[in-house]
């Protein structure tokens, strides 16, 4: 089915997100949608997907006007999007998971689940998905979870399928299944939009490429552009895609991390005797498949988790056991994985979300006061510096663009007297030419002498900013090597081989286990 978006506009009060865009996607294309943070992507998809009213323009499936009321009528018409953030109930099984709001009933009157099963297994034989439809949905990796998604889209009669950076939480594996995936759902000629910030994975599957900017289209871009010219189409000038930084000076030992055991909810134990030392001025960037314990390990050293064994000093004080509130207030700054869930309110203000961290010890408050005018300065500051786009200081950070948020958390963390920088996964969701931006502040508060921690299940991101790379899998750190360790060396031991002998202890562990 070919999919027209004529003249498409939406005002947001005095913003306009979509302005006069025109794209189409033909059967049997991966048309590529590029733009830099608060472009427009997602507005312009949530109007194709029937969240929003356009003020002004027309949709049109195989050349017939359509009006989509909500994401009912868009589905109905054969509209199918998959999320980021996954639309899934957890404690369901596939089957269920697929067949919810579109429940058929056998003869009898029941919910024909054997029928929805049927489905499951006759789209996952067709497409090689290897999903089990009796699989519980929060059992499964996340790669897998998203092709739950698509198989209940396809179970639709999708024809036409929207993409909104798909590959932001999935492993580097998971990703390229995906472009497989996307692929085969070409050639059997559905129609794909595809929202990515990262250029390699256009290069690789789109056949054509649309850039927007500011809301509007600026430029078509074939595959065969290079990712510097992507870029600046993107953001409208030049950007430097590779870090340019100066050899680490390490300085005397900030952090030590020494025999570290948590323990989760379930009694799991997910970081698993875990310890390094790190210098000020340098760079530590923890690789890994994503679940291996980073997220826990960064979480453990912020004072977020409850079960932990071992110790953590910060120049020479321990930290473990203490409230997140004295580890801040001890000078770490955290940019969290999740910037939704745990490093952002959505319904305060920019303003509000700059100081949130700042409690009773804020420059902004005095004698119980909030110090208005100060905060407004400092907040007008920091979004000329970081580039939030936004309509004020004012605006509520959940209606910000994703890429736009997670610029608010870094402008807040990098605004600190740092001792310690935990950041994980910082550029998630954000431009190239925000990324150029971030990962210069990243290697300047390294320059400063603080001893930072970065996070990242992308290589290149590991690559470019690391002075020492730390390998985790299954809770424990692989090894520690440096940071012109090759790509497939590092590949192996996020698969838990140890560097010089694969045959080592940890091998056996997991051989054993
Ligand atoms: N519900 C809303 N109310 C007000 N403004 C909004 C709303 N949704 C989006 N916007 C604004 O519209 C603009 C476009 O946002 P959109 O989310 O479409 O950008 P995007 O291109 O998807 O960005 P990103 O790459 O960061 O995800 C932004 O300035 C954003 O703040």
């Amino acid at each position: 089915m070919k999919l027209e978006l004529q003249g498409i506009t939406k005002r947001f009060g005095a913003l306009t997100a979509n302005d006069h865009i025109d794209l189409t996607a033909e059967p049997g294309e991966i048309h590529a949608l590029l733009g830099e943070n608060g472009a427009g992507k997602s507005t312009l998809m949530n109007v194709l997907y029937g969240l929003y009213q356009a003020d002004e323009g027309r949709i049109l499936l195989d050349d017939v006007p359509q009006h989509f009321a909500g994401p009912g009528d868009a589905m109905n018409a054969g509209i199918g999007m998959v999320h980021q953030h996954f639309m899934l109930v957890p404690v369901f099984t596939v089957a269920e998971n697929v067949m919810l709001g579109h429940e058929e009933t056998t003869f009898g009157g029941r919910l024909d689940l054997p029928g929805a099963r049927a489905k499951v297994r006759e789209i996952s034989r067709r497409f090689g998905f290897d999903v089990d439809p009796d699989a519980i949905v929060e059992e499964l990796p996340v790669g897998v979870q998203q092709r739950v998604e698509i198989i209940k889209a396809l179970s639709r009669e999708a024809k036409v399928l929207i993409f909104d950076e798909p590959t932001a939480v999935l492993t580097p594996q998971e990703t390229d299944e995906l472009m497989a995936i996307m692929r085969q759902l070409r050639d059997a000629g559905t129609a794909i939009v595809f929202i990515t910030h990262k250029l390699r994975e256009v290069r690789e599957v789109a056949d054509r490429i649309t850039v927007i900017r500011l809301g509007k289209v600026v430029g078509e871009a074939e595959p065969t552009a290079s990712n510097a010219e992507l870029a600046s189409l993107m953001v409208g000038r030049s950007v430097e895609l590779t870090v340019q930084k100066e050899p680490a000076t390490p300085g005397e030992t900030a952090l030590v991390v020494d025999g570290l055991r948590v323990i989760d909810a379930i009694g799991q134990v997910v970081v698993d005797d875990v310890s390094f030392e790190l210098h000020r001025g340098e760079i530590l960037a923890i690789a890994g498949v994503q679940g291996n314990g980073q997220t826990e390990l960064t979480e453990a050293i912020l004072g977020l988790q409850d079960r932990v064994e071992g110790r953590i000093l910060l120049d020479g004080r321990e930290i473990q056991g203490q409230s997140v509130r004295r580890v801040l207030d001890a000078g770490v700054g955290f940019v969290p994985e999740d910037r939704t869930e745990d490093g952002l309110v959505g319904e305060f203000t920019i303003a509000e979300n700059l100081m949130l961290d700042r409690s009773y010890r804020s420059p902004f408050v005095r004698r119980g006061w909030l110090k208005l005018v100060d905060l407004a300065q400092f907040a007008a500051d920091k979004v000329k510096e970081f580039d939030i786009r936004s309509q004020g200081i004012t605006t509520p950070v959940g209606r910000l663009s994703g890429g736009n948020q997670q610029k608010v958390v870094l402008a807040r963390e990098l605004s600190r007297d740092l001792r310690l920088f935990v950041a994980a996964q910082p550029t998630r969701g954000i431009d190239v030419g925000s990324i150029e931006f971030v990962h210069k502040r990243i290697v300047a508060t390294r320059d400063e002498g603080v001893p930072v921690i970065v996070v990242s299940t992308e290589l290149d991101e590991v690559t470019a900013l690391a002075d020492r790379i730390a390998v985790m899998y299954r809770g424990a750190i692989v090894g520690i090597v440096p940071a012109d360790t090759p790509r497939d060396v590092l590949g192996l031991m996020m698969a838990g081989e140890t560097p010089d002998a694969p045959d080592s202890e940890n091998h056996q562990k997991e051989q054993l286990a």
